[in-house]
């Protein structure tokens, strides 16, 4: 296949390694109009990527196959409507990140749309990409004409596995949404590691109760008790992690709370629900993230 991946950081770069290791023609695209891009991936078994790559030629992504995005939240709309108009009418976007909210900003565009959400974890180190662990990437359509496209799973499942496929994504996302409206404000207040929230297990439950209740009105059946558990598998199995919260507020990035707590404020808001736990961690994670960001000149991001 031909593809574009939009966004050539820590999992593009992951991808952009994997999918040219399968032989699959692969291109980057940038922020800065570059020709080129270093894919340098150190993965999980010490084993080294460095090549450097092709980027930005709008003939390659005229004729590409798939646009994977793997952007921030944040950054997924802006970017990705500055280039559908110039991909194949029906070659799919597929969404690659933490978060949920970016597919009502493009609810405009007629393009096949896919989401994801993995628990694969890769992270910057210098000009390295280190690939900390495989995990499983859940994907499923994110629009009415992403539904022709399950094949994708078996191609993309060879590449980097594992992968699943979901006819409704929509479950998969929200209890990853629940996980990171936990673990990531949490870790970004109480500036720890994930297994450090072991010892807030109130917050933690409370946070539980309150994503529940909006799951429960959005139409996906869970309790209180079933993602209590499942935070608390992931604070285990990832309790040595640094957050990407807390990495974003430890260098002054813009976070993704506006797309994980903020999502699930507007969908309870919705609902006529209010969630006292979440409002007050959105707030704090908010007053933080303005601290860093007016002091700064730069506005977070631009996509042009
Ligand atoms: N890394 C991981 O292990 C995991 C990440 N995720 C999620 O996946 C998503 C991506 O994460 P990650 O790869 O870590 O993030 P990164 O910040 O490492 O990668 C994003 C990249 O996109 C670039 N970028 C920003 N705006 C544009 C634009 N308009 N056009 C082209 N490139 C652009 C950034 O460049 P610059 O920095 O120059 O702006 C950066 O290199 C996030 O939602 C994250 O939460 C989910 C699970 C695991
Ligand atoms: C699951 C978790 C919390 C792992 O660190 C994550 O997705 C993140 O850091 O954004």
């Amino acid at each position: 296949m031909k593809i574009t991946v939009l966004g050539c950081g820590a999992l593009g770069q992951l991808w952009l390694a994997s999918l040219y290791k399968q032989g699959h023609e692969v291109q980057g695209w940038l922020r800065v109009p570059q020709p080129f891009c270093h894919v340098n991936v150190v993965e999980t078994d010490g084993s080294v990527f460095n090549q450097t790559l092709i980027a930005n030629d709008p003939d390659f992504l005229a004729n590409s196959d798939l646009l994977l995005v793997t952007l921030k939240a944040w950054q997924v709309s802006g970017a990705v409507k500055v280039l559908v108009g110039r991909l194949p009418a029906n070659s799919p976007i597929l969404l690659l990140h933490n978060g949920m909210g970016t597919l009502e900003e493009l609810r405009s565009i007629h393009q096949p749309i896919l989401l994801g959400v993995t628990t694969h974890a890769a992270r910057r180190d210098g000009n390295v990409i280190i690939h900390v662990a495989n995990g499983i990437t859940h994907i499923g359509p994110g629009n009415e004409a992403g539904h022709h496209f399950s094949y994708l799973a078996d191609t993309l499942h060879n590449v980097l596995p594992e992968i699943a496929w979901h006819d409704n994504i929509l479950p998969a996302s929200w209890k990853k949404l629940a996980v990171n409206c936990v673990i990531n404000p949490l870790t970004a207040l109480y500036n720890c590691p994930n297994g450090d929230l072991r010892q807030h297990q109130n917050e933690v439950s409370d946070i539980c109760h309150e994503v529940a209740m909006v799951m429960e009105r959005e139409g996906h059946h869970t309790t209180p008790e079933d993602l209590l558990y499942y935070a608390n598998q992931v604070i285990e199995s990832t309790a040595e992690n640094i957050s990407s919260m807390l990495a974003d507020v430890r260098v002054e990035r813009h976070t993704e709370i506006d797309y994980i707590t903020g999502f699930l404020l507007q969908r309870a808001r919705a609902h006529g629900l209010l969630l006292p736990v979440n409002s007050r961690l959105y707030e704090q994670i908010k007053r933080k993230e303005n601290e860093y960001e007016r002091s700064s000149t730069g506005l977070p991001g631009s996509w042009d």
